[in-house]
């Protein structure tokens, strides 16, 4: 038994994302690429770019690894690039994608023939979350004026526009494109790709896929252009759990337990965003906070109900472990890190990797 705590990836759920992706990807035309920024656990890319056409990137190392192992397609993009990293992007890119004209100003000379692309902000967006707002007042992501834009069209292959985030509702996704076509349509016919972003949960089980593949192949067709999808959480969505176990049970009002590993190390995403974990069947008559083991006060899991009383050593699963969580660890309490593993197609697990007390050091001096 792998000790805990570990991620655990589980390749036939991630393969039931990875057959939607093809799927969208042959009826609607669009090539889709993976946010490296919301899951880049190299060992499973493997079986990714069966499924996907590359990578797209937030920053120099993003670009490096999604170049180096995963392959196909290389997108980079960033907030802002510094000028001693431009080189470095550049060799590890198929396209750089500036986030300003001002950055374009500054980079593309250095872009050695490599296609240019510009980010756009509509001003509109599906966020329900203030921090992830793209569109929240006085943004920094993207350029929101067509007219400045329109002098430099001719050096600009393409735009990234990404503007939905957690979006399970097709028809608000169809809306927001329009008003992106009403903002931007006099410039989508001048370029040759357009990327959509990510944030579109089109792999969720009643998504419907034909009438959004039918969209993306039509606003393709009226503009002439390649239309790409970064999906992030629709790619790895419920593939991984944090396995972990149970060290300790009190009772301070209500039932606690304190597993081996934290939130605020391991799950930080929804520490950020307030979301509880998930925990599954969380059913039956034994209720209990379920806290983290950082010193936290506010380290907890959730709520979850239980069919029997929860005892020390037990093991629990916390589910949708992939997205936003490898890449946010962190050695907050210098805790153990949780080990990834690989449960493969045929039901077989390995560790694929093991932190130690040189890995906490190391991230320090
Ligand atoms: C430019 C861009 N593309 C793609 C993504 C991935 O989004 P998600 O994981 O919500 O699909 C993000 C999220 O930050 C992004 O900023
Ligand atoms: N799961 C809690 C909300 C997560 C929001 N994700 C935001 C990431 C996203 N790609 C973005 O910042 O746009």
């Amino acid at each position: 038994m792998i000790q805990t705590p570990y991620y655990l990836i589980d390749k036939s759920r991630l393969l039931q994302n990875l057959q939607r992706i093809d799927l969208v990807r042959k009826q609607s035309g669009a090539k889709v690429l993976l946010a490296l920024k919301c899951f880049a656990t190299w060992s499973v890319f493997d079986l990714m770019r069966e499924y996907m056409d590359g990578t797209t990137s937030s920053s120099l190392y993003e670009v490096r690894l999604g170049h180096e192992k995963f392959g196909g397609e290389t997108h980079a993009y960033s907030v802002a690039y510094a000028d001693h990293e431009i080189n470095e992007v550049v060799s590890h890119a198929d396209k750089i994608i500036f986030n300003s004209l001002s950055q374009f100003e500054r980079h593309a000379g250095r872009a050695a023939g490599k296609p240019i692309g510009l980010r756009l902000n509509p001003g509109v967006s599906s966020s329900g979350y203030d921090l992830a707002d793209p569109a929240r007042p006085f943004s920094r992501l993207g350029e929101v004026d067509p007219a400045r834009v329109a002098p430099f069209i001719g050096q600009i292959s393409g735009f990234m526009i990404h503007n939905n985030c957690e979006n399970r509702d097709f028809a608000r996704f169809d809306a927001l494109l329009g008003e992106i076509e009403t903002r931007f349509g006099a410039l989508l016919p001048q370029v040759e790709w357009v990327s959509l972003g990510g944030g579109i949960h089109f792999t969720a089980d009643d998504y419907p896929l034909d009438a959004f593949c039918a969209r993306l192949r039509s606003f393709s067709e009226r503009y002439g252009v390649q239309v790409y999808l970064e999906p992030g959480e629709a790619a790895i969505s419920d593939s991984a759990s944090l396995e972990v176990s149970v060290l300790d049970t009190l009772y301070n009002g209500k039932q606690l337990a304190v597993v081996d590993a934290s939130i605020e190390a391991h799950m930080l995403d929804l520490l950020i965003y307030r979301l509880q974990a998930r925990v599954e069947p969380n059913a039956g008559p034994h209720r209990y906070l379920i806290y983290g083991k950082s010193c936290l006060a506010g380290d907890i899991f959730g709520e979850f109900d239980f069919p029997q009383a929860l005892e020390i050593g037990q093991r629990l699963s916390i589910r949708d472990a992939a997205g936003y969580t490898m890449v946010k660890k962190n050695w907050f309490n210098g805790l153990t890190m949780p080990s990834i593993a690989v449960r493969e197609l045929d039901g077989t697990e390995r560790v694929v990797r093991q932190f130690g007390y040189h890995d906490y050091a190391d991230s320090l001096s």
